[in-house]
Parts: structure tokens; sequence; C-alpha cells
């Protein structure tokens, strides 16, 4: 379980997340939602260690991120995907998916099969570099990747921007089965209401870095879209 109290977040003295509260439970399915600018990527980047400092309490099962760094939040079974990816262009596909593996515990360095299965194209493309693929196929990497950590927790950044839309639904129906299939708890920053009302089962709405509202799937209504996510 992700929970956050009275969770600030600074860039330099600029406190970008103020107040942030929420508890995302194990094998949730949460969305954050809110225009440009409002603080979504730096929530994430929060979780993942990687402004400059925090006040407040953010905590994983019950281990208290606090300061903890970056390498060891993976190690407790956090995966982030980036917002553009960033997977290594000058590495292969298998190169690219293997690095995930040095943030597991166990010692395995395989890439397991469900990754295969899950997206064939990479299996197919295994020897070519990362950097030869499509925008689609690269973020579909980046997921791999992740994935070939063993994570409990993924955090999403916009993983269907800028992609062309015959992979956009592809890339949203593997998110999905993640969660559902495998258990695995999603947090997905997403400018598209649609995917974000199809496949939450919580919401969490920023406003100017300060959760503005939140609530279950259910609870994502039209007024809500029109007050804060329509722009
Ligand atoms: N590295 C940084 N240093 C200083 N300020 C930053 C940094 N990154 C983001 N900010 C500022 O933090 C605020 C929130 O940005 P953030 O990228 O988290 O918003 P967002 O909701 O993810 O927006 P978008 O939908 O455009 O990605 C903005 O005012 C931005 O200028």
């Amino acid at each position: 379980m992700l929970e956050a109290t009275g969770l600030f977040s600074y860039y330099g003295k600029s406190p970008i997340i103020q107040d942030v509260g929420f508890r995302i439970e194990k094998g949730a399915f949460a969305s954050i939602l809110g225009r440009n600018g409002v603080g979504k990527t730096t929530l994430l980047r929060t979780i993942m260690g990687l402004t400059d400092g925090i006040a407040g309490n953010l905590s994983f099962d019950g281990e208290n991120l606090g300061s903890m760094p970056t390498h060891a939040r993976s190690k407790l079974g956090i995966g982030y995907i980036p917002q553009g990816r960033e997977i290594i262009p000058r590495f292969t596909v298998r190169e690219n998916i293997v690095m995930g593996t040095y943030a597991r515990t166990d010692g395995k360095r395989g890439i397991p099969d469900f990754i295969y299965e899950l997206f064939p194209i990479l299996k197919e493309f295994l020897n070519r570099r990362g950097g030869d693929l499509s925008g689609g196929q690269q973020q579909q990497l980046a997921i791999a990747r992740a994935l070939a950590m063993g994570p409990k927790v993924l955090l999403l950044d916009e993983p269907t921007e800028g992609i062309q839309p015959n992979i956009v639904k592809q890339i949203e129906d593997v998110i999905v089965r993640l969660n559902r299939e495998m258990g695995i708890t999603i947090l997905l920053v997403e400018q598209n209401v649609r995917f974000a009302r199809r496949a939450s089962n919580q919401f969490i709405v920023l406003d100017k870095g300060r959760v503005a509202v939140s609530g279950t799937g259910e609870e994502l209504t039209d007024e809500i879209q029109d007050e804060y996510l329509t722009f």
C-alpha cells in the first residue's frame, strides 16, 4: 500500500506538491489527473525520490520512503516508467529489458516469458537497437523493462502520449491486464480521461500542486471533468 499524508515536494525552494494525501491499496488502479503543469509528473518523481526534497509522510508497504534513495525504492518493488520512456537507444531490446532485472532482489537475470506473451513484437526485435523502434514499440519496451524487475506497483507517466493510435489500445489493454490478471498496483498519470475512466477504480485530480478532488472510479463525473480537466 502506498500512502501519503501532508506531503510536500520541492524543486529548489518551490513547493510543487503541497499538502497532498492519498492511500492507494494493493491491487488498486489509481489515476492522477489534472491540467498541464499541476504537478502530476512531480508527484511520481516524488514517489521515486527524484525531487530536491520532501516534507510530510510517504510510505510504501509500511516502509517510510522519506529520504530513501531511488534504487532502494526500486528494490522495494516500485517500478517507474517516466514520460518520454527513457529507454537506452544504443542498447538492444534484450539489453534494455535485462537492465530492469538489476533491481531484482532474487538475482535472476532472465527475461520472464510473460513479457514476450504481452509484447510479441519485442521478442521478434530482441536484437534490434532500442533507438530503432517506433515510439509505440519503445513504450512497450519501457513497460517490459519495468516488469523485468518484478514490481509490486507501477508508476506510469502518460504512457500513450504521442503514440500512433493503432498501438494506443494495445498498450492500454496491457496496462489493464497487469492490474487485473497479475495484481500489479497501477498509478497512472493520464491526460486521457476516457482511459482513466475505463480502467481506474480510484482517481486523484491535482490542481496547482494540491489534491482538488479524489474518489472512486465511478465518482469521476462529467462535472469534475469540466471543472478540472477540460482545456
Ligand atoms: N526540474 C524542475 N525544476 C523546477 N521546476 C520544475 C521542474 N520540473 C517541473 N517543474 C515545475 O513544477 C510544476 C509542475 O510540473 P509537472 O511536470 O509536475 O506538471 P504536470 O502536471 O506533470 O504537467 P504535464 O501534464 O505538462 O506533464 C510546473 O510549474 C513546472 O514548471
